[in-house]
């Protein structure tokens, strides 16, 4: 999962801000994961999932709430309550293949997300 556009987030509000908005989607993906999913960050503004015995589909909905959730979320700064507008993020999804080594998995997901990305951002792609 990576935040869209969030250089701009960065350069309009300051580093805190966006701090505040990476720990707020991380708490979105821990409502909508599976008390055993485990989430992580993974890099910089880049989030994870890692969702032992789950299906793609139930992957691909969770991921899609969790997007959803986002569009729909009006973020405020505390500090004065200034509407940042509508922060969207994208997603990647991949599906650990029998044998598989981890690089090649996470390879995969860089790629549904790349994708996501290219296919003009706040979506899930698998
Ligand atoms: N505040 C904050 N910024 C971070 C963190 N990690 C990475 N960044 C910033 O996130 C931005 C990532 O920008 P890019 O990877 O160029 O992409 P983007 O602007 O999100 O655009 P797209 O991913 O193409 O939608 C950079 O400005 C990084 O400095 C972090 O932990 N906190």
């Amino acid at each position: 999962m990576d935040i869209d556009r969030s250089k701009g987030i960065n350069d309009s509000y300051g580093h805190i801000i966006l701090d505040n908005v990476i720990k707020f989607i991380a708490s979105l993906m821990c409502q909508f994961a599976f008390p055993y999913h485990h989430v992580a960050r993974y890099g910089g503004e880049e989030l994870a999932i890692i969702m032992p015995d789950t299906t793609l589909e139930e992957a691909r909905e969770i991921c899609e709430n969790i997007r959803a959730a986002m569009e729909k979320s009006h973020l405020r700064r505390k500090a004065n309550n200034e509407v940042l507008g509508i922060v969207t993020i994208s997603i990647g999804v991949a599906r650990l293949q029998c044998g598989e080594n981890v690089e090649n998995f996470i390879i995969r997901a860089d790629k549904s997300l790349y994708q996501a990305k290219e296919n003009g951002r706040n979506r899930v792609v698998c």
